[in-house]
C-alpha cells in the first residue's frame, strides 16, 4: 500500500467511528482504496456484492447482519449497550404549564394586554411590489425605502391572488392572515402553530406582498436550502447564506437587494448587521423572521447558544438607530412546539415588543394517531417489533410467492387487535426487567467505577448526533446557490392533499381504513441503531437505509434524494433526518427508544401525513424501567433540564387513561378540554382492565417490614453486596423493589407470573 497507509488507517478508522465492524471497514479499505464514500458504499451494499452501485438501500447477507454496528470495544462494553446514568432519583411530580405574563391565549390573535387593530390599516394607494423586481437588474435603484409599508386596505385580496400565482393557493389560513395582520400593523408577533400547518408563508407573503426583503433566521443550511429551491419553483428569488453556500457573490447580491427572501443562519446574521442596515436603506426589509423559535430557549430541546445573541436585530433595526425608519423593523418568531416557559423565553431574548401578537394555532393534529408500546428494544425484539413494518413493505413479495422471510417471525406478530393494546403494558415480561440491561452494563462498570464513566461520555461523543450549529448535518440535495429565475407555478407533484379530519366522525371513520402508501421514518437515539434496524429490514426485502450525521455525505444526500422520490420506503436515522422537511406523504414516524424531550418527539411525530390523510405515530419503549440520559458533559444545570424532560416524556409513555393527543397538545399550554382524537390507543382499547391486587401488595408490604424488622434500620442490608455504609445508606433511600418482588415469587409460587409492574 506504500504512500496509501496513512490514509487507508484514517479511512479504516473513520468507519469504526460510524459504527462498522472492523472487518468490514479493512475489507472495504482493501477492496475500494482509501475513500470513506466508496468504503462506506462497499459496506453498506453487502461487501464485495455490487459495491458502488449507487443505491444506498442494503442488500445484506445475513453474516452481514450478525456483524453489523459491531464496533471495537473494551471489554466491558462488548454487550454493545451504551452505559447511560439513571434517572431515578431525578423524577419530580408533574407541575402544570403556566399561563404566559396572565394574559389568556387563544385561537388566533393575542397581543399582550392590548387588542389589536383590525387587520386593515389605514395604507396609501396601492403601491404593490411583487417579488423578482429585480431580475435581470444589475444594480437595484433605491426603492421602497418610505416608511410607510403602501399595501392599501385590500391587501387580503392581493395576497389571494399572490398565493394564487405562486403557490397554487386559494387564501390564506387564518393564523397566517393573524400574522400578516400584525406585520401590516408593524408589530411583532409570535406564531405558536402545528408542525406542518404552514408557517412559512407567514414570512414568505410578506417578501411578495411588500415587495421589500424579508430576512429570516433559520437553523439549518439543509433547511434552508429547501425552502429556497422551494421557492424558486414558485417564482420566488430567495438565497441562503454562510460557509454552506458556495457561490461566494451570492452575499453581495443579497445585500445589493437582488433577493426577495434571505435566509441565513444566526452565527452569519451577527457578521452582516452593517450590510443588512444599507439594505434596510436601499431596497428596504420588511421582517427579520426566526423560524424554529425554540431553537433560542435554554429551556428547548434544540437549544442553539448563538441564537441567545439575537436581541441585535431589535438594538440596530429600531426606529430609534436608524433614522430613515419610521418603525422597528418588526420580529416574528415562529415554533411549533414552544412551551409556556419557552415563550417566554423567547419574547426575552429577542427584546421581542411588550405588545407583541401572539398567534397560537391548536396544536392538535387530528390526523395523527399516536400509540406506545412496549419494547425490550434490543436486537432481539426487532421480530416482534418490527413485523407488521416489514408485512406493509415486503407484502407484495409474499403475494408474488417469493422467498418469505417473515415467516420465522410470524409466530412473533401481534394480531391486528393487539396493534393498538392500550400503553403496552400488556406485552410486559418478567424476563424484561429480570435481564434489564441497565443492570447487566451497570454490574459491569460497578466494578470499575471511574472507568466506566469515563467511557460513558466518550460513547455519547460517539454514538448520537447533536444539533449545535447550522452547518450540522448539512446534506442537502438538488443544485441550488441563490437563483432570481422566475418560473410558472408547479404543483406538488401527483400526491394529494386534503384537509384533516377535524370532526370527530371523520375521525372514526378514519378508522376503519387502512393506512395509505407512503414512506417511514425509523428514529432512533444512537448511530448504530441505524445501522443494524436498517440492515435488518433489508433483509427481509424492505427499501430501507440508515442515517446518521457521520455517515459520508455522498450517502446522505442520495437518502434525501431517494426518500424525496419515494423510492426507499424506510429510513432509520437520528435526529439528524427531517428537520423542517415538507414531505407530504410519511405514512409513519417510528420512535424507537425515549426522545430527549416530548418537544422533540412532537416535532419530529409532526413529519407524518403532512398530506391530511391518516398516519400513525409509535412510540416503542421499554416501559419496564426509567428512561435513562446518555451522559453528557453537560453543567448541572443542563443535566437537571434534560431529567426534567425525560421524566415528563416517561409520564406519557407510562399514562394509561387519557387521550395522548389531549396530554401532547397541553403540554404546549393549549386546553383540549373534554375533547379526545378518538385515534390514539388509549381512546380505542381503553384503560387497561383493573386487576385486584390486594394480596400481593399486602405480601409485599409484610416483606418489607419483617426485613426491616429483622436487619435493624442503620444495620440493615438486605442485599449481602451492599457492604459499605454509603451503600447501605444508598439503598435505603431507594430500595431495591425489584429484589422484594423477586423474593415474593420465590416465596409464593402463585405469583410468578404475575406481572412484576404492580
Ligand atoms: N394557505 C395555505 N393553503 C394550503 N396549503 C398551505 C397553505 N399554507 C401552507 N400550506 C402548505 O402547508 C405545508 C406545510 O407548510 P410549512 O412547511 O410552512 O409548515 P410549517 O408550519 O413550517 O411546519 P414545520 O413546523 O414542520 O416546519 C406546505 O406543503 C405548504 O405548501
Ligand atoms: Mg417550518
Amino acid at each position: 500500500m506504500g504512500g496509501n497507509d496513512v490514509s487507508s488507517d484514517q479511512v479504516i478508522k473513520k468507519l469504526i467511528e460510524m459504527g462498522f465492524e472492523h472487518s468490514n471497514a479493512i475489507e472495504a479499505v482493501k477492496a475500494v482504496g482509501p475513500s470513506v464514500d466508496d468504503a462506506v458504499e462497499y459496506v453498506l451494499n453487502g461487501c464485495g456484492r455490487n459495491p458502488l452501485s449507487g443505491t444506498t438501500s442494503f442488500q445484506c447477507s445475513s453474516r452481514d447482519v450478525k456483524n453489523l454496528g459491531k464496533r471495537v470495544m473494551t471489554s466491558s462494553q462488548s454487550n454493545g449497550e451504551i452505559r447511560q446514568s439513571r434517572i431515578w432519583e431525578h423524577f419530580q411530580p408533574t407541575s402544570k404549564p403556566k399561563r404566559s405574563r396572565g394574559n389568556d391565549v387563544s385561537d388566533g390573535v393575542m397581543s399582550g394586554s392590548k387588542v389589536l387593530p383590525s387587520p386593515v390599516e389605514e395604507h396609501k394607494e396601492p403601491n404593490l411590489l411583487i417579488d423578482n423586481q429585480f431580475e435581470n437588474v444589475a444594480e437595484p435603484s433605491k426603492v421602497c425605502c418610505s416608511e410607510e409599508l403602501n399595501i392599501g386596505t385590500n391587501w387580503e385580496s392581493k395576497v389571494n391572488g399572490l398565493l394564487r400565482k405562486h403557490f397554487g393557493y386559494s387564501s390564506l389560513k387564518s393564523f397566517q392572515k393573524e400574522a400578516l395582520a400584525a406585520l401590516l400593523a408593524h408589530e411583532d408577533c409570535l406564531v405558536l402553530a402545528a408542525t406542518g400547518s404552514g408557517k412559512s408563508l407567514c414570512f414568505q407573503i410578506p417578501a411578495l406582498l411588500t415587495g421589500k426583503v424579508v430576512v429570516v433566521v433559520s437553523p439549518l443550511i439543509s433547511l434552508m436550502h429547501d425552502q429556497c429551491l422551494k421557492l424558486s419553483e414558485h417564482g420566488v428569488s430567495a438565497c441562503f447564506l454562510g460557509s454552506g453556500q458556495p457561490d461566494s457573490s451570492v452575499e453581495q447580491k443579497a445585500m445589493r437587494g437582488m433577493y426577495s427572501i434571505i435566509y441565513v443562519c444566526p452565527e452569519t446574521i451577527l457578521r452582516l448587521i452593517k450590510p443588512l442596515q444599507r439594505l434596510a436603506e436601499s431596497r428596504g426589509i420588511t421582517l427579520f423572521a426566526i423560524d424554529e423559535a425554540h431553537c433560542i430557549s435554554k429551556w428547548g430541546h434544540d437549544f442553539r447558544p448563538d441564537y441567545r445573541r439575537l436581541s441585535v436585530l431589535r438594538e440596530n433595526f429600531s426606529a430609534r438607530n436608524l433614522k430613515f425608519l419610521k418603525y422597528d423593523i418588526p420580529i416574528m418568531a415562529l415554533t411549533a412546539t414552544a412551551t409556556v416557559q419557552v415563550r417566554q423565553d423567547i419574547l426575552d431574548s429577542l427584546c421581542m415588543s411588550k405588545e407583541t401578537k401572539i398567534v397560537v394555532t391548536s396544536f392538535f393534529r387530528p390526523n395523527l394517531r399516536f400509540s406506545v408500546k412496549h419494547s425490550r428494544k434490543s436486537v432481539s425484539s426487532y421480530g416482534t417489533d418490527f413485523c407488521q413494518l416489514i408485512d406493509v413493505y415486503a407484502r407484495k413479495k409474499k403475494v408474488d410467492g417469493m422467498k418469505q422471510p417473515l415467516v420465522s417471525h410470524e409466530s412473533h406478530c401481534p394480531s391486528d387487535s393487539d396493534k393498538f393494546s392500550g400503553s403496552g403494558f400488556n406485552d410486559i415480561q418478567n424476563s424484561d426487567i429480570e435481564e434489564s440491561d441497565d443492570e447487566s452494563s451497570e454490574k459491569e462498570n460497578g466494578s470499575i467505577p471511574s472507568r466506566g464513566r469515563q467511557m460513558s461520555v466518550e460513547y455519547l461523543e460517539n454514538e448520537v448526533d447533536v444539533f449545535q450549529s447550522a452547518e450540522d448535518w448539512d446534506v442537502a440535495y438538488g443544485e441550488f446557490s441563490g437563483q432570481v429565475h422566475c418560473e410558472e407555478w408547479n404543483s406538488h407533484g401527483s400526491i394529494e392533499k386534503i384537509d384533516p379530519p377535524n370532526k370527530p366522525e371523520e375521525r372514526l371513520r378514519l378508522l376503519q381504513e387502512p393506512l395509505e402508501q407512503g414512506p417511514t421514518i425509523i428514529y432512533v437515539s444512537t448511530r448504530k441503531e441505524t445501522l443494524s434496524i436498517a440492515k435488518y429490514l433489508c433483509k427481509f426485502g424492505v427499501k430501507a437505509a440508515a442515517y446518521n450525521a457521520a455517515l459520508p455525505k455522498s450517502h446522505l444526500r442520495q437518502v434525501h434524494k431517494e426518500f424525496h422520490e419515494d423510492s426507499l420506503q424506510v429510513v432509520v436515522a437520528t435526529m439528524a433526518f427531517g428537520m423542517g422537511i415538507d414531505k407530504l406523504n410519511v405514512r409513519r414516524i417510528i420512535h424507537y427508544g425515549w426522545p430527549q424531550s416530548l418537544e422533540a418527539y412532537y416535532q419530529e411525530a409532526g413529519r407524518a401525513g403532512r398530506d391530511g390523510k391518516l398516519a400513525d405515530c409509535i412510540l416503542y419503549v421499554n416501559l419496564s424501567r426509567m428512561p435513562t440520559l446518555l451522559p453528557s458533559k453537560r453543567s448541572e444545570d443542563q443535566a437537571k433540564r434534560a431529567y426534567k424532560m425525560l421524566s415528563d416524556f416517561f409520564r406519557y409513555g407510562m399514562n394509561t387513561s387519557c387521550c395522548r393527543a389531549k396530554i401532547l397538545v397541553e403540554y404546549f399550554g393549549k386546553d383540549f378540554g373534554d375533547k379526545k382524537c378518538l385515534l390514539c390507543d388509549i381512546c380505542v382499547d381503553g384503560p387497561p382492565k383493573m386487576l385486584d391486587l390486594k394480596e400481593e401488595a399486602n405480601i409485599l408490604m409484610q416483606m418489607i417490614a419483617a426485613r426491616y424488622a429483622e436487619s435493624g434500620f442503620m444495620d440493615y442490608s438486605y442485599d449481602d453486596s451492599l457492604c459499605s455504609d454509603t451503600e447501605r445508606r444508598k439503598f435505603l433511600v431507594k430500595p431495591n423493589l425489584r429484589a422484594f418482588v423477586n423474593k415474593i415469587r420465590e416465596q409464593s409460587q402463585k405469583f410468578i407470573t404475575t406481572d412484576l409492574l404492580w
